[in-house]
């Protein structure tokens, strides 16, 4: 039935001078104002409310554009909040639903159903009063399903109350169904049962016969419309649940869709006071927070840039301070320097007149010198290469100078000895300059000192290494035992010790032969008061003698560890303590006689040149006598001649 029917159906239930003044509401509050078609209690046609108070059925309301979760009622264009939920989460209008409901049961007949069929559906049908078929007069309220007659209730009592129409089934005329569906085994009977087992096989409805007689014989059964309503109420309480479930989904939707609001933010549409719909755009609480980090490191960069501000301002103060005070040092630096080139320049000038002074005195002193050699060759007695030596230099300028008058006096001289001679003419002829006269112990000498290579051996603990230092820088040191060597250069007089000092323990010895080459004096140091290693110390000494490479070595023995580097026993008290005190030269000390007769020294080295002296690296005392010693033997040897 159309809306048509139902809006007459519906006025014809309100009193006829009603009627004509509610036509046009009925219209506006039984039907949907976009589509124009009646509500109905549920399903598309359902009508929900909007917050401005109109209702529209759900269908149309599906139909209109969402925005922002919002929607604008076509009526007045206020805007309703969705939600996420959509047009499921907008209330239904309940007063409505009850409206029609009541009218459905107010004693008029009102046919609410939701046939599939297009003439009939989401439809209102107010049905016609129906007389009943026994008596015009009375208004039939049952219906027979197998009679197919309309009764009233007292025409019911009296025509089934025979036994066998007693059975027939009668039901409300409200529940009477348009088709009553006819058993296709059956044609005459209507479906009026339903079978109940599970484990049947065939059609689940059955008229009576099949039943009482056919297929259903036996059955679990119930009435149709029964199992029909208990089916209904449950697919009710399903649907009640889901349409629960639904609301809570949507509510969380709606939530979850509100927290992402919040995060991201969006646009809300929102009516001004002139009832223009805005847009208005609104930031998240994400974005919130990014703008707090980034002023947090706005405001860090700014702190750090007055700080580098601070930091630079400061050093370039401290570098102008720094180049103030530089600058005035450089001033005074260059002021000194010109004050110390003045300086110099007289210096200079004084050196000149000096060296001119130096080399008239020079010039006299050799004159005087051969004055004196040349007449004691008149004399006859002979000079040997000990009293003239030549050394070559590289400091030409001064000395060719001095030799010039020199040669050109010897020249002059006619009794001149024949290896001077030749020393002269050699010097003129290579023009090298150094000269150097050692007349016996009287010696004169001009130019650089002469290199000595030395070498100290001796058994561990002889005292090599703080001799050594006695001798480079005149202090007693207490050393540690050398692993390898020390090498020191010693200046004594107008030659240059270059004094190698080897480890003497048992496992260094095989590395002495290493240190013998071109070695012109060997000093070989004894314990004094290791009476007791002497025999070892002569076996060394021993090996050492009968090395080629220092066969033309001097040798030098120092019995070390004797107090004043003589021979004489502790025999006053102070002697006694300043031994025990000092830890030398123990009572006990073997004499330098007694070590040279101990290392047989005597034949050991006989046919070289060599002394033993007592010494003392304490108080250095036989150093010097030593190194003296050491200076006569090797120009005695011809170490300092010119090859
Ligand atoms: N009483 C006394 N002790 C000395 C004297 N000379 C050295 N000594 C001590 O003897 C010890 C050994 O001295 P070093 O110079 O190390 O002996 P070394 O010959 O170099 O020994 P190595 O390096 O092992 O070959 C040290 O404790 C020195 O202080 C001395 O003249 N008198
Ligand atoms: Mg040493």
């Amino acid at each position: 039935m159309n809306s048509t029917n139902f809006t007459s159906s519906f006025l014809d239930l309100l009193p006829r001078k009603r009627q004509r003044s509610t036509d046009n509401w009925c219209t506006s509050v039984l039907e949907c104002g976009v589509c124009g078609e009646q509500f109905s209690l549920s399903g598309d046609k359902v009508p929900r409310l909007l917050l401005c108070g109109h209702s529209f059925c759900h269908d149309c309301l599906t139909r209109l554009p969402v925005q922002a979760h919002s929607l604008v009622c076509p009526m007045d264009r206020q805007i309703t909040d969705v939600g996420s939920g959509g047009v499921w989460g907008l209330k239904k209008n309940f007063a409505l639903i009850e409206l029609m409901e009541k009218l459905q049961l107010g004693g008029t007949r009102i046919n609410l159903s939701k046939s599939d069929s297009p003439s009939t559906s989401n439809s209102f049908t107010f049905s016609q009063m129906v007389c009943c078929d026994e008596d015009e007069n009375h208004t039939a309220t049952l219906y027979c399903l197998v009679c197919c007659t309309h009764l009233c209730s007292d025409c019911s009592t009296t025509t089934h109350s025979t036994k066998t129409l007693s059975k027939h089934r009668r039901i409300s005329l409200e529940d009477k169904p348009s088709q009553p569906a006819m058993c296709p085994l059956h044609q005459t009977h209507a479906l009026e049962f339903a079978c109940l087992e599970d484990s049947c096989q065939y059609v689940p409805s059955m008229c009576y016969l099949c039943k009482e007689h056919g297929k259903h014989k036996g059955h679990q059964h119930n009435l149709i419309e029964v199992v029909a309503r208990t089916a209904r109420s449950a697919a009710g309480d399903a649907s009640e649940r889901a349409g629960a479930f639904l609301s809570q989904v949507a509510e969380h939707i709606m939530r979850s869709q509100n927290a992402l609001d919040r995060i991201d933010g969006g646009t809300r549409l929102s009516t001004s006071q002139t009832g223009v719909v805005e847009r208005q755009q609104y930031t998240g609480t994400a974005e919130s927070a990014r703008t707090c980090v980034r002023d947090y490191f706005c405001r860090l960069r700014e702190a750090l840039s007055a700080q580098e501000e601070v930091a630079i301002s400061a050093l370039d103060s401290h570098i102008r301070s720094r180049i103030t005070s530089l600058r005035r040092l450089h001033d005074e630096a260059t002021a000194l320097r010109s004050q110390i080139s003045t300086a110099l320049s007289h210096c200079d000038n004084v050196v000149r007149q000096e060296q001119k002074l130096t080399k008239q005195i020079w010039t006299s002193k050799f004159f005087s010198i051969f004055r004196t050699i040349i007449p004691s060759y008149h004399r006859g007695q002979r000079l040997t290469h000990w009293d003239i030596c030549w050394i070559s230099s590289s400091d030409n300028s001064v000395n060719k100078a001095l030799l010039r008058p020199i040669c050109s006096t010897l020249r002059y001289q006619s009794l001149l000895q024949r290896n001077y001679f030749k020393v002269m003419i050699h010097s003129q002829s290579q023009k090298i300059m150094n000269l150097y006269f050692i007349m016996k112990d009287n010696r004169i000498h001009i130019g650089r000192k002469l290199e000595i290579r030395v070498v100290t051996l001796g058994l561990d603990g002889a005292g090599k290494t703080t001799l050594l230092f006695k001798l480079k820088q005149d202090e007693f040191m207490q050393p540690i035992p050398t692993i390898g060597f020390n090498v020191e250069t010693v200046d004594y007089r107008n030659l240059r010790f270059t004094v190698w000092d080897v480890g003497g323990k048992h496992k260094l010895r095989p590395l002495w032969k290493h240190y013998y080459l071109n070695t012109q004096a060997v000093l070989f140091v004894v314990d004094s008061c290791d009476t007791e290693r002497f025999e070892e110390a002569h076996t060394e000494l021993a090996k050492l003698m009968s090395e080629k490479d220092l066969r033309e070595a001097a040798l030098l023995v120092l019995a070390n560890k004797q107090v004043g580097g003589c021979n004489c026993k502790p025999v006053t008290l102070i002697q006694e303590l300043l031994w025990l005190l000092l830890k030398q030269d123990l009572p006990g000390a073997a004499s330098c006689d007694e070590i040279t007769s101990r290392l047989n020294l005597h034949k050991l080295c006989c046919g070289r040149s060599w002394r033993a002296i007592p010494c003392d690296a304490s108080t250095g005392s036989g150093l010097e006598e030593g190194l003296q010693w050491l200076s006569r033997q090797l120009v005695a040897a011809g170490v300092l001649e010119i090859p």
